[in-house]
């Protein structure tokens, strides 16, 4: 700015000089005719020329008026008195003399011979009627010098407020711009601490989850965890139940939930669509029907992974962000693995743990269970029964029916066994056409009970298969009890094997006790022989 103040006072001068110089230059002119005009009219001898330098600079004050013959001797000046006209210097040497002389016209700028003044000079050779000569006008250059230095204090003075309100404006425009750098970095910073307090939860919600077992642990860990991430956006997170027809809402966030807690899968667009579902948008207005209550915005995400959608992450605002949305999406993903990879650790859990035949656990998970109830048992003082199931003639029964029957038979008395027991009774299968049951808290005649039950309820069955009636089956059962009739789990699965063997060898479809034997003791030869028979 100020470079440009000192180039425009530099122009400004330049201007100011020649526009000056034109105006004097026509001046001179307008004087070097009047004077010429006087000239010829009175037809002046070089002796008049004095008065008439003399009349003409009265009336053109700020111009000196010079007459001389051709040989620079003055004739007559305006700014000489007449009588001292004669011992004034000779002009012929000056420059605008000599070059009058030569062109007619003569120019100069530089200092007069009188007072060394800086002058504009212009010199026009003449010839009248008596004589010839040289009339020549110096006009003084102070005016312009003044009004140069005016014009150079007024710029200056500019320049000084111009540079003042510079400083002043910079000084402002600084301190608003360092305060706004100050609040762009307050921002930033406290961007980057959200997202880095975002990545920091996001991993811890990735490492509980993977550390779940149960649903009820992913449900704890999306409870405490996913408000924190979404912040203050109110959001919820439903399962589809095990029949895959309704989705229940088992955890919300941020106050009270508006949309439905259980509602058929149908309901949601994101369900039949596939994929996420965003209520209101700039192409359409749809509220999934679980929503029709709340007056927000609504997003619904689907918990998927491997193909199998189990879930869903909703979260509801008056306006959802797409800071919100980006990482309701990344949350839904994480939710959607943990879940998928919980029922793949349940399917796997149970096809280690369970028959697929009969869907009854098996041998292995039999003993881990015992254990577990003598430990139970041996602290609290408390017993437990346990049923050895063998389906009779099994052998006979495929052989006559064929194999498929027989599967058929024996997923059938699982299915009666499991309908048939108590709640807290677990049913096994423990190989071939033999299946156990273990009672807690039962006595020997509750487990008995048990036992002639399910061996009343297979016997009256009415069974049918492909069309085909199979005729009755029957079952033996031998019952035994902690702790009266052994102290280890080996002891009473024997004791009651022993019942059962027991059972078949007495001729079969019947229920036996550990406690009948104990009191009519049986041959072990008898089992040996029985177990020779077929
Ligand atoms: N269909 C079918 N048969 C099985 C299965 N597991 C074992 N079996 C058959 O069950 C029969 C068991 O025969 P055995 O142990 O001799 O006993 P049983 O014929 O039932 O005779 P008792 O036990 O003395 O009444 C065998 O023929 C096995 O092949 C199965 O999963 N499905």
């Amino acid at each position: 700015m100020a470079t440009l103040l000192v180039l425009s006072a530099f122009v400004l001068e330049v201007v100011l000089n020649r526009w000056y110089i034109k105006e004097a230059l026509d001046e001179q002119k307008r004087i070097i005719n009047i004077t010429l005009t006087s000239i010829n009219r009175i037809g002046a001898s070089a002796d008049e020329m004095a008065l008439i330098a003399q009349q003409i600079g009265l009336v053109r004050v700020e111009h000196r008026i010079t007459i001389t013959n051709l040989s620079g001797d003055i004739l007559g000046d305006s700014h000489i008195d007449e009588g001292k006209v004669e011992s004034s210097p000779n002009l012929g040497s000056r420059p605008e003399m000599s070059m009058a002389l030569r062109e007619d016209f003569g120019y100069f700028e530089g200092p007069d011979e009188l007072s060394g003044t800086e002058m504009l000079f212009l010199a026009k050779r003449f010839q009248a009627e008596n004589s010839t000569g040289i009339v020549r006008v110096a006009t003084s250059k102070t005016a312009l010098l003044n009004a140069i230095d005016q014009l150079r204090l007024l710029l200056t003075g500019i320049s000084i407020v111009v540079l003042v309100f510079l400083i002043a404006l910079l000084a402002t425009f600084k301190r608003h711009l360092s305060s706004a750098v100050r609040e762009e970095k307050r921002l930033l910073e406290s961007r980057v601490r959200s997202r880095t307090q975002q990545i920091a939860l996001l991993q811890r919600l990735v490492s509980l989850l993977a550390a779940c077992n149960t649903i009820d642990e992913i449900q704890a860990v999306i409870a405490d965890i996913v408000p924190r991430i979404l912040g203050n956006t109110p959001g919820a997170i439903s399962l589809i139940n095990a029949s895959r027809n309704l989705v229940e809402i088992k955890a919300t966030w941020q106050g009270a939930w508006q949309g439905e807690m259980v509602y058929p899968l149908e309901d949601c667009w994101a369900l039949r669509k596939g994929k996420f579902h965003l209520s209101h948008d700039e192409l359409s207005s749809m509220v999934c029907p679980h929503m029709a209550n709340s007056t927000q915005n609504c997003v619904c995400i689907p918990l998927a992974a491997y193909g199998e959608t189990l879930g869903l992450l909703h979260i509801t605002a008056e306006q959802i962000s797409e800071g919100t949305n980006n990482i309701a999406f990344t949350v839904a993903e994480h939710l959607g693995l943990a879940l998928a990879n919980l029922n793949m650790q349940r399917k796997l859990r149970e096809q280690a743990t369970r028959d697929p035949l009969t869907g009854l656990y098996n041998r292995r998970y039999m003993e881990e269970f015992m254990a577990k109830e003598l430990k139970l048992g041996q602290r609290h003082e408390i017993g437990f029964g346990v049923l050895m199931i063998d389906v009779d003639h099994f052998k006979r029964f495929n052989d006559t029916f064929g194999h498929d029957a027989g599967d058929y038979v024996l997923a059938t008395i699982a299915d009666l066994v499991m309908r048939n027991i108590r709640g807290e009774d677990l049913a096994f299968r423990m190989g071939g056409e033999e299946l156990a049951i273990l009672l807690p808290l039962a006595d020997i005649a509750q487990t008995m009970q048990c036992g002639q039950k399910l061996r009343e309820l297979v016997k009256t069955y009415h069974w049918v298969f492909k069309g085909l009636s199979l005729g009755k089956v029957t079952m033996s059962i031998g019952a035994a009890v902690f702790p009266d009739h052994g102290q280890t789990g080996e002891q009473i699965i024997k004791a009651a094997d022993v019942a059962l063997y027991q059972a078949k060898a007495s001729g079969r479809d019947t229920c036996l006790s550990a406690e009948m034997l104990a009191e009519n003791p049986p041959q072990v030869k008898v089992i040996r022989e029985f177990k020779n028979v077929d």
